[in-house]
């Protein structure tokens, strides 16, 4: 059934299989679920009363039809989409810590931040994809990557690599429930997917955001990273979808999987389908509900249930609470937030991760708070934190900058003004002691 292409569907069908959206189309991606097979319970997607799978979002937000804003289709691709570029991520990882020459390598950018083929490809990928799904509505992507060194001149072997990451992965859309393209896309093909991701963003209208590979570092450490896409509205993020290929399901789990790393460069990796070790998390602005589904290699072999909903950690005494930040102290104060962590009487030792694991740990109750104080000059980008904010928020926390305003995701690419740093607390008790200590001894830090 995943693997049906519109032109063989009869529009019925189509519109059993879907909610048409609120401008009244029917979705182009393959449907989860005919009317007469299990519920693709993607979090709470369920059948409607006219035969049209809904986003049930009894936190009181925009789902439901009657004319209101519907994003049923957009989670569901955007989830899909995101487990996709997961596969193509765990491939690209285990053939790098294999060393495996090719889709192995590591390049420099010219501020000197890493990128991979897994970056490129998941962009690819990922705007491919997109943009079949809402094929009549100009898909407007805004994404880290750019594709000049894949067009340069000695930028060929990485393009061919990047190619077969692509079409490797593009080819198994349908069991995603996606569909793949009719023949496997060719560089200038991939090439054009990677561009059509350069969007500005902005106040108006409606375009995605996408981190293909974000904390880079850590995954060719081996190590945490995540895929990030989020859906922005007029300026607000009305959705969020984080692939943690590498953060399982259940926290206690992680040992395991960081042993398993560890022997990774000596040993051959299992195939695909029998490491279920990555998660991904997803929510929808105002549903007051977020949820986490195991990541999968196939989802015809998905159990829906599977999809559980994650909330927020209930510790709200900083002596039992762990903040979560940046490994690279590059990338935000170590010294700062230790000085603050003593003074709010934090006791616990920082959990540094890579990416937007932080936030979901945050979203999930791994762990409390999050903080970010990048040197000055800095300047955050909406694709590092739309997604996760989201997240966070729906699950029952609170995300502002250090002076306790919402991040501004309206402004471009940046996130313009923000005041000094990011902080994700779990509950407003522990936000507003973290946004106290920093008032307290900003003057006397050197950032
Ligand atoms: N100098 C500096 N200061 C602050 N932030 C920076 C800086 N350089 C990079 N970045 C961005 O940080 C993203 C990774 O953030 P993390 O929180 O995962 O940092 S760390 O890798 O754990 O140290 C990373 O995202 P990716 O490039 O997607 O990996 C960057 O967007
Ligand atoms: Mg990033
Ligand atoms: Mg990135
Ligand atoms: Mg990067």
């Amino acid at each position: 059934m995943g693997s049906l292409r519109l032109s063989a569907w009869s529009s019925s069908a189509a519109a059993r299989a879907f909610p048409s959206d609120w401008r009244g189309r029917p979705s182009r991606c393959a449907p989860s679920s005919p009317a007469s097979a299990a519920p693709p319970a993607l979090g709470r997607l369920q059948m409607g009363t006219d035969h049209a799978w809904q986003w049930d979002c009894r936190g009181g937000g925009l789902g439901g039809g009657g004319g209101r804003r519907d994003y049923a289709k957009e989670m569901e691709a955007a989830v899909r989409v995101v487990q996709v570029a997961c596969t193509l991520c765990q491939r690209v990882q285990d053939s790098l810590l294999l060393a495996d020459a090719g889709s192995g390598s590591v390049h420099s950018k010219l501020d000197r931040s890493p990128v991979t083929v897994a970056d490129w490809g998941v962009q690819a990928t990922v705007s491919w994809l997109l943009s079949d799904c809402f094929r009549d509505e100009n898909v407007s992507i805004v994404a880290e990557e750019d594709d000049k060194t894949l067009s340069s001149s000695d930028g060929t072997a990485l393009l061919e690599s990047v190619v077969a990451a692509v079409n490797g992965c593009l080819v198994e859309a349908p069991k995603y429930g996606l569909r793949s393209p009719e023949k496997d896309l060719r560089a200038h093909d991939v090439l054009q997917a990677i561009r059509k991701c350069s969007s500005t963003g902005g106040p108006k209208g409606r375009f995605w955001v996408l981190d293909p590979v974000d904390g880079t570092l850590g995954f060719v450490r081996g190590d945490q990273y995540a895929i990030a896409l989020a859906l922005i509205e007029d300026g607000e993020v009305v959705l969020g979808v984080l692939g943690c290929p590498n953060y399982p399901m259940k926290k206690e789990w992680l040992n395991y999987h960081q042993r398993y790393y560890r022997l990774m460069s000596k040993v051959a990796p299992p195939t695909s389908g029998s490491w279920n070790k990555g998660c991904v998390m997803y929510a929808h602005k105002g549903c007051g509900q977020a949820w986490m589904q195991p990541l999968v290699h196939d989802f015809g072999m998905l159990n829906w249930h599977n999809s559980r909903e994650i909330q927020v950690s209930s510790v709200s005494d900083p002596v039992s609470a762990t903040f979560c930040e940046p490994v690279e102290k590059a990338n935000s104060s170590h010294s700062f937030t230790a000085g603050l962590a003593h003074s709010v009487g934090l006791r616990n030792r920082p959990l540094r991760v890579y990416s937007m694991v932080k936030y979901a740990a945050i979203a999930r109750g791994d762990a409390e708070i999050f903080m970010k104080f990048a040197r000055s000059g800095y300047k955050e980008k909406i694709w590092d934190h739309a997604a996760g904010v989201v997240i966070i928020q729906e699950a029952g926390g609170v995300v502002t900058d250090a002076g306790g305003r919402p991040l501004d995701f309206s402004r471009g690419v940046y996130l313009e003004g923000l005041d000094r740093g990011i902080i994700a607390c779990s509950g407003a008790l522990l936000h507003r002691r973290i946004l106290g200590a920093v008032d307290a001894s900003w003057n006397s830090s050197t950032l």
